[in-house]
């Protein structure tokens, strides 16, 4: 696999991480998230073919290559291939069956003889190498960081304070949990309408603790619990749409009774999916007891604010129902 560190000019060898906030250039940043969503889902699709059970971890692509390599562990074909497809650099060839590799799965499912487990291999290799060429999970949060900064106007929860004053003008000491915080510099941190504000997400940043979500321990009692779950731009990135749906699960647990959660997605998922839009969020989320306050769109990005009044709606269709249909549209989609 290649070095995941790079010589500067002068010869220097430069670790991918926090030296690299420095060199990703702001024009860069949207390319770069997208690449990653992009390979994080075609090794998803992969793993899933080739029935790799043990669950990834995007904070660690080390551990990730060492389970891929478990799994070849007998046979050297399949090694052969995975460690080829890691050593080629970008290449056109594998790059247009990832693009067609939907298809690919569906004609290789019925004849998956061991010729084509091989090719997936190297498929998957060829993932692995172009994750690590990108500086993985580290690039990705350094690229969106850059982009709370710049392209999409700022950090989201400027939009938060502006909801959320009022509504807790009358709640002193009230806590909130910032899933996939980037920075302890956000305003949800800094308006003051917040006693206490813990933030975590699956790496370190200074002021933010290296936790994933669905590992947190259950809250033991109602001061391990939240006023407020901000999860800005987390669901998109959560893999597919039942691990959304546990996600949304899982925030119920840690919000106190009339509770608020405040999520944001890249608007697309709302306006340009085939399986959710807006009504169907709300839909969802209703089942879970979750009542919408407030909604905005801009340009890039759709905000919502909910409050958990516990008045249940029916519980939706456990499969993804399909919204919208026509060329272009994307996949998001959120089941519970
Ligand atoms: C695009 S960034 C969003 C950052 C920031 N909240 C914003 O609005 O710009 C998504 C972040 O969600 C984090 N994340 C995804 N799943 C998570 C989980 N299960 N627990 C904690 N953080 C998670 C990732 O580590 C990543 O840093």
């Amino acid at each position: 696999m290649h070095s995941r560190k790079s010589k500067s000019i002068t010869g220097k060898r430069n670790q991918v991480g926090s030296d690299v906030a420095k060199v990703i250039k702001p024009q860069k940043t949207r390319r770069i998230i997208r690449r990653f969503h992009h390979l994080i889902n075609k090794r998803e699709s992969i793993c899933l073919f080739l029935c790799l059970t043990e669950k990834l971890d995007e904070a660690n692509e080390k551990k990730n290559d060492a389970i891929i390599r478990a799994s070849t562990k007998g046979n050297t074909e399949q090694s052969k291939s995975y460690e080829d497809g890691k050593s080629q650099v970008f290449n056109e060839a594998m790059e247009t069956q990832l693009l067609r590799l939907h298809s690919l799965i569906k004609k290789e499912a019925k004849l998956k003889d061991s010729r084509k487990i091989t090719v997936m291999y190297a498929l998957l290799g060829y993932v692995m190498s172009q994750i690590d060429k990108l500086g993985g999970l580290e690039t990705y949060q350094i690229a969106s960081q850059n982009g709370q900064l710049n392209g999409r106007g700022g950090d989201t929860s400027k939009l938060l304070e502006k909801w959320i004053k009022p509504l807790l003008a009358d709640h002193p000491g009230a806590t909130a949990l910032e899933i996939g915080s980037l920075s302890s510099e956000n305003h949800i941190s800094r308006c003051g309408l917040f006693e206490h504000v813990v933030r975590i997400d699956l790496e370190k940043h200074e002021g933010v603790t290296k936790q994933d979500f669905m590992e947190r321990p259950l809250p033991e009692n109602e001061n391990d619990k939240f006023d407020l779950i901000s999860c800005s731009l987390v669901l998109n990135f959560v893999k597919n749409h039942k691990d959304r749906g546990l996600m949304c699960h899982r925030m119920i647990k840690f919000l106190r009774p009339q509770g608020y959660v405040f999520i944001v997605l890249p608007q697309a998922c709302v306006t340009h999916s085939r399986y959710c839009n807006e009504s169907l969020l709300q839909k969802l989320l209703a089942s879970l007891g979750l009542t919408m306050l407030h909604s905005h769109q801009s340009n890039k990005l759709y905000y919502c604010l909910y409050q958990w009044q516990m008045v249940l709606s029916p519980k939706g269709p456990p499969k993804r129902i399909r919204v919208s249909d026509g060329p272009g549209l994307n996949n998001f989609g959120i089941t519970l």
